[in-house]
């Protein structure tokens, strides 16, 4: 798993600089050309961070992940753009280069059935509940959160989509650059499904590599039914995109 917009320094004047055009491939798209070979060769599943997209005359932040043949098996445009204002501490407005992504990411991949978030998504709950009904083991969030959020925030997301949802949680970030226009908080981490952090990175650059048994989750399913315990007949969550599909 990579962190978001690796490709590219995380600035709205360098999204349309650094933008590849995935669907083409090849040369259109450098990145993803070398994560496809990287997964092929290594024979392993790469979530590919985020890289800025272009399709048509838009972009976006997308994440793709390959197959252990190096074939993209799914591609997440982000859903929630990244427009916060926290005046005299951030403000940053994505939409002025990005169009947001349209369709949650659920992928089958030889290392389970992975959810795809990137960053600002896993404020939002609802996806992450949407991806547990549909049998996710593992969301994955590519992300770059920064100095103002990170230390308040960024743990404490990935716990809680972990501890409601009992599945694992994996983050990637990129390195902290104090020299960069946008510095990010680090700490790339795997959660598992009690909401217990198993592994984490400080700010610096470096690689998690930790094991996920996917058996816990049934484990932590029955100590805290929390599925049978819902009153469905006082709330309840719509899956827009399945109702569409079924419809
Ligand atoms: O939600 C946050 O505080 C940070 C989100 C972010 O950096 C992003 O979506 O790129």
């Amino acid at each position: 798993m990579l962190p978001e917009i690796w490709n590219s320094p995380y600035s709205n004047d360098s999204f349309p600089v650094y933008a590849e055009d995935i669907d083409a491939g090849g040369e259109a798209s450098p990145s993803t050309t070398m994560l496809s070979e990287a997964a092929r060769l290594l024979k392993i599943t790469i979530v590919g961070g985020s890289i800025p997209e272009r399709s048509g005359d838009r972009l976006y932040n997308t994440c793709c992940v390959f197959d252990s043949d190096g074939k993209l098996k799914a591609k997440h445009r982000k859903i929630h753009l990244f427009d916060i204002d926290i005046p005299g501490k951030i403000t940053f407005i994505e939409s002025k280069t990005l169009t947001a992504g349209e369709t949650p990411t659920i992928v089958d991949t030889e290392v389970g059935r992975i959810g795809i978030g990137i960053c600002y998504d896993i404020r939002f709950q609802e996806l992450a509940i949407i991806y547990a009904a549909r049998g996710a083991h593992l969301i994955c969030y590519p992300g770059a959160f920064n100095m103002t959020t990170g230390p308040l925030h960024w743990e404490l997301l990935q716990r809680a989509r972990a501890a409601d949802n009992q599945l694992y949680v994996a983050t990637c970030s990129p390195a902290r650059d104090v020299a960069a226009g946008y510095v990010a908080w680090g700490h790339s981490t795997l959660v598992g499904p009690f909401g217990e952090v198993l592994a984490t990175t400080e700010h610096e650059e470096d690689i998690i590599i930790a094991e996920i048994d996917y058996s816990l989750l049934e484990v932590r399913r029955t100590n805290l039914p929390l599925t049978k315990q819902r009153r469905g007949d006082l709330y309840q969550l719509v899956d827009v995109q399945r109702l569409k599909s079924d419809s």
